[in-house]
């Protein structure tokens, strides 16, 4: 089932608000070792794949800007972007990639809230920074709520 289309860079998705069978570790592979993203439907994985590509190609910094109203899927999103990148980078303190996946749910306890449009409305924006080894190595994280 596609979510999306490309138009350039850009993935545009509708929230399919239902459990799908699209995502998870195998699927992350699979886009992960991509090398046409035609070769496989659109997805949020693909997205951050190129981003770490163009990383590790380039070696400037990239961004991924997650935007939608509120209730279209951005604080998911964006936790699949970063379960992508610390997934396909090559190799990482286990603790640490589980640190950087969790501290949203410390974030969410404190600054989400059920309202008319979302069951789980983020109050707050946030910016979140991964660092990597020019090797292509998670080093750190950093999340600044706003
Ligand atoms: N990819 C997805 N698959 C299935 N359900 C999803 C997906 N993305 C979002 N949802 C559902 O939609 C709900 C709202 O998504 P989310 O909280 O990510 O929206 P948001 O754009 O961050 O909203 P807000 O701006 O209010 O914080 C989630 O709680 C979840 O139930």
């Amino acid at each position: 089932m596609d979510l999306g289309t490309y138009i350039g860079d850009i993935l545009v998705s509708v929230n399919p608000y239902a459990p799908l069978n699209i995502y998870g570790d195998q699927i992350g592979q699979d886009y992960g070792n991509l090398k046409l993203f035609s070769d496989m439907p659109p997805h949020i994985y693909a997205l951050a794949t190129k981003a770490y590509k163009s990383l590790m190609k380039s070696g400037v910094s990239q961004c991924v800007l997650v935007s939608g109203e509120s209730g279209a899927g951005k604080t998911e999103s964006t936790k699949m972007v970063v379960a992508q990148l610390v997934r396909i980078s090559k190799s990482a303190s286990s603790n640490l990639v589980e640190q950087i996946k969790k501290v949203n749910q410390l974030l969410e306890a404190f600054g989400n809230a059920h309202t008319v449009m979302n069951d789980n409305s983020s109050r707050f924006g946030k910016l979140i920074e991964i660092q990597f080894l020019k090797t292509g190595v998670v080093v750190g994280g950093s999340n600044y709520p706003e």
